[in-house]
């Protein structure tokens, strides 16, 4: 029985009669393909980089597992669509806390129409795409002391400007209750265990912006990094049974949203490898200080 998921952060959601993703119940995740060219675009780039033997493993790692094309029943009612078969990386965890960042200084790309890049510039000029090389698009996060999970709003996460987006990337690993118009400052609890050490995210980001300074067979446009953590586990560290205490925090980085890949024709991904820089440093700075 395929049904919503719980834990999408941004993107087309399958509400209110509208077409979005889907999930089961073994750990798949069943994106629509979009009618016109990205669907197709998509399904192209899993295809090809799934079979890229020139890819090394320890970078498959950071891209969903592709299972192929699947006729499903759509969310919108309209009968059976093909659909990506996709691992849903979120599927492992109990409460993850989850944030979809947009990489790259721009999302439009040579050879778009007037109408799609001015549709891309705009908000790409409105958001950090522009300042920072990289935007929010949204997150959630799970919130221990009210035991439920806290979501920004979209419209409050599209207005972001510098300020907002560091503030944002504090308040995703902080234990203090969030919220939109909180005045008291995040208190950054769990970045650390989050952000750093030999396997956090910015060990991570590392890792994926050695490949990016080489890679030149593919070109990310409008690309999202997703970053997934489960609260949870750090804080049961140090109190409780002995298998609590080895529950691993597990913060992953998987890049998602391949619907204007283009070829790299042997040229490196400057957009998304600069915006990616730009990324790691406000990690960086976080877990500085
Ligand atoms: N493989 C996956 N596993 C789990 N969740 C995923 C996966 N892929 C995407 N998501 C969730 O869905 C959201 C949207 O994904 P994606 O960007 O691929 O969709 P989209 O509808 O093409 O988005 P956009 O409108 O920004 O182009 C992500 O932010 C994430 O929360
Ligand atoms: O950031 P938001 O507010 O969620 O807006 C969406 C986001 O900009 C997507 O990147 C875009 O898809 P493309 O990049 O594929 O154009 C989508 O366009 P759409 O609504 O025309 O699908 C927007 O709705």
């Amino acid at each position: 029985m395929l049904k919503v998921p719980e834990h999408q952060v941004a993107g087309h959601i399958a509400k209110d009669g509208k077409l979005g993703p889907l999930v089961d119940d073994q750990g798949r995740f069943f994106k629509p393909l979009q009618g016109d060219a990205r669907g197709e675009n998509e399904a192209k780039f899993y295809e090809s980089f799934s079979t890229n033997k020139n890819v090394p493993d320890h970078i498959h790692k950071y891209f969903p597992v592709y299972h192929g094309t699947q006729l499903v029943e759509a969310s919108n009612g309209s009968g059976k669509l093909p659909h990506l078969v996709l691992e849903d990386v979120v599927s492992c965890y109990s409460n993850p806390s989850v944030m979809d960042v947009k990489i790259g200084s721009r999302t439009w790309y040579p050879d778009v129409s007037e109408e799609y890049f001015k549709k891309c510039i705009k908000k790409d000029r409105a958001t950090t795409t522009v300042t920072l090389g990289f935007r929010v698009s949204g997150f959630k996060v799970f919130d221990h002391q009210e035991s439920r999970f806290w979501r920004a709003e979209k419209k409050v996460v599209l207005s972001y400007k510098v300020n907002g987006a560091r503030l944002a990337l504090r308040k995703f690993v902080s234990s203090n209750s969030p919220s939109d118009d909180d005045d008291s400052p995040p208190n950054c609890a769990f970045a650390s265990e989050v952000y750093g050490g030999s396997d956090g995210i910015l060990a991570q980001l590392l890792e994926l912006k050695a490949w990016f300074e080489t890679q030149t067979f593919y070109h990310f446009n409008s690309c999202s990094i997703l970053m997934v953590y489960e609260n949870e586990s750090i804080l049961m560290k140090g109190g409780g049974d002995d298998e609590k205490k080895k529950k691993p925090v597990r913060a992953q980085v998987k890049l998602v949203d391949f619907a204007h890949v283009l070829d790299g024709n042997g040229v490196i991904d400057h957009n998304f490898l600069g915006g990616l820089c730009s990324f790691i440093k406000f990690i960086k700075d976080i877990l500085q200080s």
